[in-house]
């Protein structure tokens, strides 16, 4: 892939519109407003989407943007000026990351974040709970605070060195500088007429540098009960879910390795040929999301026990970044591997699935496995220390 020399690094990020979703075979990438999408929650979102292109206007006819982890609260979609490149922005803003000075601080800490997972499994073992919750996801964050603007644009052509990752970058409504950029591995759902796909993943193993290694780790990740149980959940919920709307629902390569650079999961590709080829995407969405890969089951307890353990709300993060058009067909990816980032200012977030049998220290080594894509970008580790290749 071409670098990306555009107005992503541009001098006026706090102000700019821009959208991107950049898989390897396809990318979409999008400036200025026309019209933003009047906000509201999950459960009206057809509707508002339906209403929207009732309404002709000029520009392009789509819709692009997020949806937050909480069905309540509301999305941030609009309706972009132009697609595709600008020509001939600049891009600045481009120093060398780990040449600034940079306050990396984990919230919460990593100890307090293992506390929680042993929480979450007491809770998910109690006999006289009144719901039995079988998986919840719980995620913690890493703030970083940066003495220069961060350079996004240079943050962004780091991620998208890694081919098996879809990279995004969509404006945040709370602060008009606000930006979520990640690297998503996740498939929450494609719609194109009757043609459905998702690809959930559940189930992780950090990736090592030596081969024979990393293909072990592959094999025990494939091999392990806990985490084809925590996939499982993931899978049939979402065969659950799209199975009423289908004439057809298949997996077909079954439950495989999918990896990134970094990490090795456990993903199904789930293919589903609609009954109405005009279903809305945003019905599908509104239905699939959040999936146990990033919530739990039941949704609604899970959600609870995350909001009580987590103790920060967790915005877009475990969202999903996508577009509609006005076919209401789209594409929408889990926004996980992925930080808020204002001009000086980023906030790194990373989940594990906790089910009966989880060890918390395995899982909060997992979420720092999942931090290392967002944090090389970065130039730094987890301690906010410069790594080799980026310093001077
Ligand atoms: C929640 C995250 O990742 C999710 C959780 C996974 C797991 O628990 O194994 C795997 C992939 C993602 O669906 C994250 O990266 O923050």
């Amino acid at each position: 892939m071409t670098d990306l020399v555009s107005p992503l690094a541009a001098p006026g990020f706090q102000n700019a519109h821009t959208f991107l979703l950049s898989a390897p075979e396809h990318e979409l990438e999008a400036h200025g407003v026309i019209r933003t999408l009047p906000r509201g929650a999950a459960d009206s979102l057809s509707d508002r989407v339906s209403e929207f292109f009732q309404t002709a206007s000029d520009g392009p006819a789509l819709l692009v943007g997020a949806v937050p982890f909480a069905s309540s609260d509301e999305d941030y979609l609009f309706q972009p000026a132009r697609i595709g490149r600008l020509l001939g922005a600049k891009s600045g803003g481009d120093a060398a990351s780990g040449s600034g000075r940079w306050m990396l601080r984990a919230c919460p800490s990593a100890a307090d974040y293992a506390e929680s997972v042993a929480r979450c499994v007491a809770a998910l073992t109690d006999p006289a709970a009144a719901t039995q919750v079988t998986k919840a996801v719980l995620s913690r964050s890493l703030e970083l605070q940066s003495d220069s603007a961060i350079p996004v644009g240079q943050v962004i052509n780091r991620l998208r060195r890694d081919s098996s990752v879809t990279v995004f970058r969509t404006p945040l409504p709370a602060k008009a500088a606000t930006a979520l950029v990640g690297a998503t591995p996740e498939l929450l759902l494609s719609k194109k007429a009757e043609l459905a796909v998702s690809y959930p993943l559940a189930g992780s193993a950090r990736r090592s540098s030596d081969p024979s290694a990393d293909r072990q780790a592959a094999r025990d990740l494939l091999a392990s009960e806990k985490d084809q149980r925590e996939h499982r959940i993931t899978r049939e919920m979402i065969f659950d879910t799209l199975g009423p709307y289908s004439i057809e629902i298949t997996a077909p390569e079954g439950t495989t390795i999918r990896s990134t650079a970094t990490m090795h999961h456990l993903g199904t590709r789930i293919v589903a040929r609609l009954k109405d080829r005009a279903t809305p995407v945003a019905d599908l969405l509104s239905l699939l999301h959040p999936t146990p890969a990033v919530c739990g089951l039941p949704r609604r307890e899970a959600a609870d026990l995350i909001s009580r353990l987590e103790g920060y709300d967790r915005g877009f993060y475990a969202g999903a970044v996508g577009w509609i058009d006005d076919q209401q067909d789209g594409e929408w990816y889990v926004s996980i591997r992925c930080a808020e980032i204002s001009e000086r200012r980023a906030r790194f977030f990373a989940g594990a699935g906790i089910v009966p049998g989880s060890d918390p220290v395995k899982e909060t080594e997992e979420t720092s496995a999942k931090f290392t894509a967002m944090l090389t970008a970065f130039g730094i580790d987890e301690q906010g220390r410069p790594l080799q290749e980026f310093a001077a």
